[in-house]
């Protein structure tokens, strides 16, 4: 296995976590505990789901501009090229972002994909539920790695009907020749964390992907298009007062291939009030973090520019 040392953290590789294991739970709290983040195997869901999808998001990429731009700008759903969010922020990346919960969104693609655009629905939606429930399952294992009583205390937010989660399909076309060398440079999405509770993502066998445990370091992710990696969001930071590490992340642009992620963001309802679990504090002074609900987070994160701290805003300053 590559081993390299990055600073003061020693990375030794992914941990890659056998669902099939019963040393998994264990595996998995550490996992989030040293990285926020990591990769499963045997986690299943079968391969038909996963490339019956790859192949719908590779056609509507595939479409000429004017029809997806049809289907845009993101409100926040919809199609996007290049801009990410409302705030300035810019990558060599075109996206679809969809809100898992209600369908209202599909009408932008009737006009595009006319009765196609019903059989796109059914796969996201088949492919969203079996995400969803594993990561529902890693949650499971995770609340009981960390003692807490209620065994759905993290995934009963995502499994509530009201549960504000996210599906996004990137692409990443392959980056220009004409940009020569500084091409390397070129950000396809660039570095922050993840809002949510917890990220599940697949992409195609290209690279990208980069994780940092300190500031300025960056690691390469190789890719892997029959595991899933999982990352520890915001949310999940908070709920475990730290513990566990929402991963600082990136994507940088391929210069031969193209590269497509699809990434589920399990959230919590909108009204949820997102705390440390009080199993997880000795007491209220214990807590890093203020109360806040998922509504405020969110309402503060949209505001914010990819690579701000998001959690700063919401961190109780220590007493001198
Ligand atoms: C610049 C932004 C894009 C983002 C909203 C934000 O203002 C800051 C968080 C960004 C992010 C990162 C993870 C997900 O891809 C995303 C959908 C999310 O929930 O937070 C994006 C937002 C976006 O692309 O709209
Ligand atoms: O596309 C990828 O591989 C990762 C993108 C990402 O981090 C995100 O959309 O939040
Ligand atoms: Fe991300």
């Amino acid at each position: 296995m590559e081993q390299f040392s990055i600073s003061k953290t020693f990375f030794p590789g992914v941990p890659l976590i056998d669902l099939s294991k019963p040393e998994s739970k264990s595996q998995l709290v550490k996992a989030c505990e040293d990285f926020g983040f990591f990769k499963v195997i045997n986690h299943g869901i079968p391969t038909q789901f996963i490339t019956e999808l790859e192949s719908e998001a590779v056609k509507f990429f595939s479409l000429p501009i004017s029809h997806k731009e049809k289907t845009g700008p993101p409100d926040p759903f919809g199609y996007g090229s290049k801009k990410i969010g409302n705030n300035g922020d810019v990558g060599w990346v075109e996206y679809l972002l969809l809100n898992t919960n209600t369908q209202s969104d599909y009408h932008k693609f009737a006009s595009i994909f006319g009765e196609a655009a019903e059989k796109f629905r059914c796969i996201v939606n088949e492919y969203v539920s079996r995400v969803k429930k594993m990561a529902c399952e890693i949650l499971e294992m995770l609340a009981d790695g960390l003692k807490i009583q209620e065994r759905n205390g993290f995934s009963k937010l995502l499994m509530d009907e009201e549960s504000d989660s996210v599906f996004r399909l990137n692409h990443y076309p392959p980056c220009p020749t004409e940009f020569g060398e500084s091409s390397k440079n070129l950000i396809g999405f660039g570095e922050h964390t993840d809002p949510q509770i917890i990220s599940v993502l697949r992409s195609n066998n290209t690279s990208g992907l980069q994780i940092s445990l300190t500031e300025g370091n960056w690691i390469s992710i190789p890719p892997d298009s029959n595991s899933f990696f999982i990352n520890v969001g915001d949310s999940l930071q908070v709920m475990t007062n730290g513990r566990f590490k929402s991963v600082r992340h990136r994507v940088v642009t391929n210069s031969s291939k193209s590269r497509l992620s699809m990434i589920y963001f399990g959230g919590p309802p909108l009204s949820e009030k997102i705390a440390p679990l009080p199993s997880l504090i000795k007491g209220e002074d214990d807590s890093l973090y203020k109360e806040f609900t998922w509504f405020e987070y969110k309402k503060s994160a949209f505001k914010s520019r990819l690579a701000d701290n998001r959690l700063g805003f919401f961190e109780k300053i220590a007493a001198s």
